[in-house]
This record gives C-alpha cells, sequence and structure tokens, in this order.
C-alpha cells in the first residue's frame, strides 16, 4: 500500500487573500504548502488598474511568513471601463497574470463586474491578441433562472457567444460544479481549460441544505446534485490537462457566514492537500494527484511547473483546527466531513 506520495510542490489557480487583517491570517495558510497562487481581485474596492494590483501585490508579499518564497500571481478585475492599454501593460510587464470576469452581482463582491458584454469586447479582443487568459464566474444573473441552472445557462448563454465571437481568447471556466461544465471544457480545446475547488469534489446541494441548514458549506457557485459531483471527481482524476486546483478559498469571518443573509465561500486553505489527497486515494488516483495540483495548472497558464517537492504521509487521521483566528473574527475552517489520513511532511 502507498503510504508516501511525493510530488512537485501545487500551485492554487484560485484563491481570495482579502486584505488587511484577514490577508494577514490567510495567506500564511496557503503559503504554507503552495508555490504560487492566481490571487483573485474581487477587494472592496476592486482590484482594477495596473496600479491597484502592484500596490495589492506588495501587501500580499509583506503579510507572507519570513522566508516565504510564495509567489502571488496576480489578476485585474475587468471593468466596462477596464483600459485595453493599462491592461496590455500589466501583462506585458509580468504584473498581471490573467484578468478576472465577474457578471456583475454574481457573486461577492461583484458589484463593479460586467451587465453589458459588448461594452468589453475591444478589451477581450486585446487579449486575444496578446495571449492574457480571462478567469470567468460562470454563471448568469437573472432572477428567472434557477440558482442551480445559472452555470449551464452560462456556459449557452454567455460563454459559448463570446468564445465565438473572440477567436484565440484563452479561458478558465473558474470552479466548474457542473456535468455540464465537465463537458463544455472538455471540449474546448487548447484555448479553454476549467478549475475545480476541493469543496466541490465533497460535497453536494445535500450538504447544505437536508438536516438544518449549512451556511459554512454554502458558496457560490452552489454545489449541485450528487450526479454532478460524480463528474467532478472523474473529471479531476482523470489524466485531462484541462482541468486543475482552483481552491476558490474564500474566507469570510463566521459573523458574516451566520447572517440571515449570510455570505458565499468555503475556507480551505488549511487542509485542502490533505482533502485531496483523500479524495484521489478514494477514486484509485492517487498517483494524477501531481497532475491535478502542480502539472496541468502550469501547462496552460504557460509556466514552468515548480522545481521544488512536497512529500504527503499516510497515517493515523490528522486533525485540523475547526477555525482560524483572525483579528477580522474567527474563520470556519472546511470540515470535509471524514477523516483525513495524508499530511505533508514538514
Ligand atoms: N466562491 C464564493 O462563494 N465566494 C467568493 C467569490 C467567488 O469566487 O465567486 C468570495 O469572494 O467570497
Ligand atoms: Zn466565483
Ligand atoms: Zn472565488
Amino acid at each position: 500500500m502507498t503510504d508516501t506520495l511525493t510530488i512537485r510542490t501545487p500551485d492554487d489557480w484560485h484563491l481570495h487573500l482579502r486584505d488587511g487583517a484577514m490577508l494577514r491570517a490567510v495567506a500564511p495558510e496557503t503559503a504554507r504548502h503552495f508555490a504560487r497562487a492566481i490571487i483573485m481581485p474581487n477587494l472592496v474596492p476592486p482590484v482594477v488598474t495596473g496600479a491597484d494590483a502592484a500596490a495589492y501585490r506588495d501587501r500580499i508579499l509583506a503579510a507572507l511568513p519570513e522566508g516565504s518564497n510564495f509567489e502571488p500571481l496576480m489578476t485585474l478585475y475587468l471593468t466596462e471601463d477596464t483600459d485595453p492599454g493599462d491592461l496590455a501593460r500589466a501583462h506585458q510587464s509580468g504584473l498581471i497574470t490573467s484578468v478576472k470576469l465577474y457578471p456583475a452581482g454574481a457573486t461577492t463582491n461583484s458589484a463593479s463586474g460586467v451587465s453589458n458584454f459588448d461594452k468589453v469586447r475591444p478589451v477581450l479582443e486585446r487579449m486575444a491578441e496578446i495571449g492574457c487568459p480571462l478567469c470567468v464566474h460562470g454563471e448568469v444573473v437573472d432572477g428567472d433562472v434557477d440558482i442551480f441552472d445559472r452555470e449551464a445557462v452560462f456556459i449557452e448563454r454567455v460563454l459559448d457567444p463570446i468564445r465565438r465571437a473572440t477567436p484565440g481568447l484563452r479561458v478558465v471556466m473558474e470552479h466548474i460544479t457542473t456535468m455540464q461544465g465537465v463537458e463544455y471544457a472538455s471540449e474546448g480545446g487548447p484555448e479553454l481549460a476549467a478549475t475545480i475547488t476541493t469543496h466541490h469534489l465533497v460535497i453536494n446541494r445535500n450538504h447544505i441544505l437536508a438536516g438544518g441548514i449549512k451556511p459554512h458549506y454554502y458558496c457560490l457557485p452552489v454545489a449541485k446534485r450528487e450526479e454532478h459531483r460524480l463528474a467532478l471527481r472523474r473529471a479531476a482524476t482523470s489524466s485531462d490537462p484541462t482541468f486543475f486546483l482552483g481552491t476558490d478559498s474564500a474566507p469570510h469571518t463566521d459573523a458574516n457566514k451566520l447572517l440571515p443573509c449570510g455570505c458565499a465561500g468555503c475556507f480551505t486553505a488549511t487542509n485542502t492537500l490533505s482533502i485531496l489527497a483523500e479524495v484521489f486515494e478514494q477514486e484509485g488516483a492517487l498517483e494524477r494527484l501531481e497532475s491535478f495540483t502542480s502539472l496541468n495548472g502550469p501547462k496552460f497558464y504557460k509556466l514552468a511547473p515548480n522545481e521544488t517537492q512536497i512529500t504527503l504521509t499516510k497515517g493515523d487521521p490528522v486533525t485540523y483546527p475547526d477555525r482560524i483566528e483572525t483579528d477580522d473574527g474567527p474563520v470556519t475552517v472546511f470540515d470535509p466531513m471524514m477523516p483525513l489520513h495524508w499530511r505533508v511532511a514538514s
């Protein structure tokens, strides 16, 4: 039986680090095991210009533990006023790695996102020319569309038309949650990829809603039926390079999660690798964990995989704190509802 696994150091291709006290508390949780991460720009106010991204990058670096080599890969938040020239300069200088599209109103801090997709056409065309990837939160904002259908409808109504109208645009479908997402991504050729979160490999909608409401399992896109979770597991553990890890670790204080109108987001940075190793072992695919966490992402982003390695060892169940403390208040760590046997050896 395999009880140690050495892989290239993982990267997280979708991560929320926030700012201020929250940033200082959560950055070390990711930097402990990950070499790089794509940093989401949905701060208040959002990271919209190259100058904003440079300043945010400095704040992240200042929040890292001493001696950390963690590299934040910055993104810009696409708005209807994004300046294509500023974006292109930020990308060409290496300051930003990608641009994030939030349909206005789709998720946490998305109010400055896009309502009229025609308005961002020139920016998307410029991105296609310079090879800057677009990371997409793929849900329609339409009160008439059932929340469980918003991803599938987005693919047909918004994503596919954008991709057809913008040849060459490289797109990452972020945090896919449906078999329709898996299917569309896997048929999209080398210019299309998809990230899958840790929590969507573990929970389905019953975990949120059956036997009492569980606010800590509420995130966007919301977890779907079991058949969709199983499709995500097959995609993540296949060797298809289309799919890679984006944890979408999204810290909110417990006070903000446990409101009558609570925030969306699961905080998984602390125990993600233990959970993923458990999931991949359950699927008989431990030898493919490295592709998902450490190889497919860099390949899509045209970056070298990390030279360093981590070793996971299997033993007695490993426990993690239920919550981490921040100066903004406690943040609950995602509970995978199963014993975890794999730990990252220090
Ligand atoms: N995933 C979430 O439920 N929340 C994210 C936003 C996002 O990634 O959509 C957040 O910033 O809290
Ligand atoms: Zn999102
Ligand atoms: Zn996110």
